[in-house]
């Protein structure tokens, strides 16, 4: 069985984070990869010197194309840049009827740049997370779709309600923006809460982090295990994944797509 995943996201010309990050997360477990690209950034370590959206009609084609041809086991949304392109890939996704969605609400990249226009914060909370079957922020985009400030866990387990009162069957809240010695990612099931925990590693080198992680749960998923269990995997291929540092470019580097595979041990 070949199981196959598609990824809607944004291209990163430097290869670490957006589309580049989900193919190389998806073949390194094993799962066929494909893509539909929303915008061209022109990216490297050091920022976002540029953003290119993709016009409505090639990113609905880009979809249809797949969706004809090689049905993909599980989805994955990235950077979705305007409501227009929000709202035509929640009807995509919904005629196409693919229940194993992995929504990352991706936002603005961690040097700063924005990827999601302000005004479609409003369309993904309408069109696209009611049809989510994992919603994976990190912790200020859960902050900006639930309008609640997180300081501590309780409160990051509020807002992973109201998340999920917005129609996601699950949700994680990523715990990489914290201060903390440990590193805590948050699943909600609607019944449960259930922690994930590793150590901080320190390093300038998370440009791609929040991609990779969504893409380890959607390639997990689309081999048909939980999302407790994909969960779990992607714990510790981005743990590797920082911890075995590439060490590449002089800004935010990316991390490490091969270390997990090699079993590359991080303490
Ligand atoms: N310094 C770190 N050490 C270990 N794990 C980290 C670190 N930073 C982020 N992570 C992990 O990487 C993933 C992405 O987290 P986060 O940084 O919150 O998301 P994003 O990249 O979307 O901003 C999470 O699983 C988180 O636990
Ligand atoms: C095309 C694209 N998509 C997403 C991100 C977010 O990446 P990060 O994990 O660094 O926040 C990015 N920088 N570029």
């Amino acid at each position: 069985m070949v199981y196959k995943a598609l990824t809607i996201a944004g291209s990163d010309s430097g290869g670490g984070a957006g589309i580049q990050a989900d193919l190389k997360t998806f073949q390194e477990l094993d799962v066929y990869g494909m893509s539909a690209i929303t915008a061209v950034t022109a990216q490297n370590t050091l920022g976002v010197q540029g953003v290119y959206p993709m016009s409505v009609e090639a990113v609905i084609q880009q979809i249809k194309s797949i969706a004809a041809d090689l049905p993909p086991q599980a989805v994955k949304t990235g950077m979705l840049f305007s409501s227009e392109l929000i709202r035509a890939v929640a009807d995509e996704i919904k005629h196409a009827d693919w229940v194993k969605l992995v929504v990352d609400p991706v936002m603005i990249a961690k040097g700063g740049a924005s990827l999601l226009q302000e005004e479609a914060v409003a369309a993904l909370k309408e069109y696209l997370i009611p049809l989510a079957y994992v919603i994976t922020p990190n912790i200020p985009e859960a902050e900006v779709l639930s309008g609640m400030k997180i300081n501590f866990m309780a409160d990051r387990k509020m807002v992973a309600i109201k998340l999920y009162e917005l129609g996601a069957k699950h949700v994680v809240i990523k715990g990489g923006h914290d201060n903390s010695e440990l590193v805590t990612d948050l699943l909600y099931d609607g019944e449960q809460f259930y922690e994930f925990t590793s150590k901080r590693l320190i390093t300038q080198h998370t440009h791609g982090t929040g991609c990779t992680f969504a893409a380890v749960i959607t390639a997990e998923l689309a081999k048909g295990h939980t999302v407790y269990e994909a969960i779990q995997v992607a714990k510790e291929f981005i743990h590797a994944a920082i911890g075995e540092e590439l060490g590449i470019g002089s800004g935010h580097g990316p991390t490490n797509h091969w270390a997990y595979r090699r079993g590359v041990q991080v303490g």
